[in-house]
């Protein structure tokens, strides 16, 4: 893929997939006491074969404890306990990590609130098949949001389009969490390098899997907006991913004027 960014590299090109390894969904909470018993019940339904991964980032309302009693009878659940609210992007930095070294081939992005629908996991691993990476897409044709207020709408979809249009990548849902990658996908990332915390880390992964030419494919899926407990949207989380997008916007037409490489 060329992103008339100076990168004109497309890994897809000629591309000939290797079989999917062993998925682990994983999936962050804080204070998720009300939906991760359904939520891990309902994820082990829909694909038996796949483990889980709850990286909590130890909630006051003892989430982490009611997923360690889950993982006690399930060998199939994990639980990885973190020190304290650190976001949601340090919290899925910290999952790829378990999983990477835990050999698990491909890693997929999932809330906890019910919000993504468990019983979609096995069209997207299908779909990943012929991909780098595969999105859970609200805003494709096909995709769709179930009780979600308009206000909330307007900002995902704005947010989308203004990450869009401003760093130029091909995706209609660029802030999605709902998300399945090869974990050599993940290794081409540059991970390391990430500091985006809040919902702009999904933003992050998705212009450097562009700017690295992966093959991104986005599948439809419906968005049911949560019942229970409360969404950690905050006007930070929203500051933050307006001036990480607008930076990285700005940084990148600085680079391709000098003819640097992004990120
Ligand atoms: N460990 C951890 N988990 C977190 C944190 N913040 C949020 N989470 C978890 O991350 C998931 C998503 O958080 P919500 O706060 O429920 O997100 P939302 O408002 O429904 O936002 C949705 O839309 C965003 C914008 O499109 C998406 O970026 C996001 O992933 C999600 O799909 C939930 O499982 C929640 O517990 C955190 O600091 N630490």
């Amino acid at each position: 893929m060329n992103d008339g960014g100076g990168v004109p590299r497309d890994r897809a090109q000629g591309r000939r997939y290797g079989p999917l390894g062993r998925a682990l969904v994983i999936i962050p909470t804080y204070n998720e006491a009300e939906n991760i018993k359904a939520i891990v019940t309902r994820v082990r339904e829909a694909v038996p074969e796949a483990n889980i991964l709850v990286a909590d980032d130890n909630s006051p309302d003892g989430t982490g404890k009611i997923a360690d009693e889950l993982a006690a009878h399930d060998d199939k659940v994990h639980v990885l306990h973190r020190k304290g609210k650190e976001g949601l992007g340090a919290a899925y930095l910290a999952g790829f990590a378990w999983g990477i070294e835990h050999d698990f081939g491909v890693l997929v992005e999932m809330d906890a609130d019910g919000s993504h629908q468990p019983e979609e996991l096995p069209r997207l691993l299908t779909a990943l098949k012929g991909a780098d990476l595969v999105l859970g897409s609200r805003w494709v044709p096909g995709g769709r949001v179930v009780n979600w207020p308009k206000s909330r709408e307007f900002l995902s979809r704005g947010g989308s389009t203004y990450s869009r249009l401003l760093l130029g990548v091909p995706i209609r849902d660029v802030t999605g969490g709902f998300r399945a990658f090869r974990a050599e996908t993940l290794e081409g990332l540059g991970l390391t390098e990430v500091a985006s915390q809040g919902y702009c880390f999904q933003v992050d992964l998705a212009r450097r899997a562009v700017a690295a030419g992966y093959h991104v494919v986005e599948v439809p899926i419906t968005f049911v907006e949560r019942e229970l407990g409360d969404s950690k949207m905050s006007r930070d989380i929203v500051v933050e991913a307006l001036w990480r997008v607008t930076a990285w916007g700005v940084g990148d037409r600085a680079n391709r004027l000098l003819g640097r490489k992004r990120p």
